[in-house]
């Protein structure tokens, strides 16, 4: 029997603290190639801070993540600031597989559309100009905004302007990509082209973790729905178990709105 392919991203046992408030307790996830995991949770459950450790924009206090079967090396930071990583080279690999959209877009504004989705390319890939502006293109082409390449981010919706950020991350060729609450700041007439992006990047076979309040996407896109409660996971399953038959009270709640 061939060997199963290795998890596309394990997190497992993630804690972290900010000073005494524990945030994360805990945290452990493991998504195969092609799954979308939608993660739930009440403000200030812990989702990004979740997020932002497993590509190591906050350092966890313990925990190990691996990527695509490559484990990070971790080792106590000298300053108290959690763990890092021992291979500062090995870390940039493992993040060049992980791309991250966040609330914000965190769009270059000095750089048109097509210059924010190839400057990685160029400068972290190293990719030929030509050759990444091309994919760019394409890329663009399929979030629906070839014909804005040439625009300023401050010359787009917020709906387009999150658009360029998936075009952006997309053009890395990511194993796995982690949105972090992304159409939470649109208005709401725009938020449907964004899910419809993320649902076509789905489609594809896209390996995702999406924290999102959502819950129509988490429900009809998801392979598994995590639901997130001061810091540990409360309910993790199927959407259709989840929602249809959760476990926990809590998560009951939560649907029902009356967890804040
Ligand atoms: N850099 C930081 N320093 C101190 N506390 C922080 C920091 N980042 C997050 N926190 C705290 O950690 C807790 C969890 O925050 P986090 O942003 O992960 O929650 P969340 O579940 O994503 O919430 P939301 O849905 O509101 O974005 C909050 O109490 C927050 O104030």
């Amino acid at each position: 029997m061939p060997a199963a392919a290795p998890a596309a991203l394990v997190a497992e046992g993630i804690h972290k603290s900010f000073g005494d408030l524990e945030v994360l307790k805990g945290v452990s996830l493991t998504a195969k190639e092609g799954d979308v995991i939608a993660m739930l949770g009440s403000s200030g459950s812990g989702k990004s801070t979740f997020l932002r450790c497993v590509n190591m924009l906050e350092n966890p206090n313990a925990g190990r993540i691996s990527v695509g079967g490559e484990t990070l090396r971790l080792v106590p930071g000298k300053h108290g600031e959690g763990l890092v990583a021992e291979d500062k080279e090995q870390l940039r690999r493992v993040r060049s597989r992980l791309a991250m959209v966040f609330q914000s877009f965190n769009l270059w504004s000095h750089m048109t559309v097509l210059e924010n989705v190839v400057e990685a390319p160029i400068h972290v890939l190293k990719r030929p100009k030509a050759e990444a502006v091309a994919y760019g293109e394409e890329i663009l082409q399929r979030v629906g905004l070839y014909d804005r390449k040439d625009y300023y981010p401050a010359h787009l919706s917020g709906g387009q302007q999150q658009r360029v950020a998936i075009a952006r991350a997309l053009a890395m060729d990511p194993s796995v990509m982690l949105f972090d609450e992304p159409t939470s700041a649109l208005d709401p007439e725009l938020v449907g082209e964004v899910l419809r992006v993320m649902r076509s990047l789905a489609e594809e076979g896209r390996t995702m973790i999406v924290v999102t309040h959502e819950m129509g996407f988490a429900k009809e896109v998801s392979t598994e729905t995590i639901f997130l409660h001061e810091g540990r996971i409360e309910e993790a399953g199927s959407p259709q178990e989840v929602f249809n038959n959760p476990c926990s009270e809590r998560f009951r709640q939560f649907l029902e709105g009356n967890l804040k």
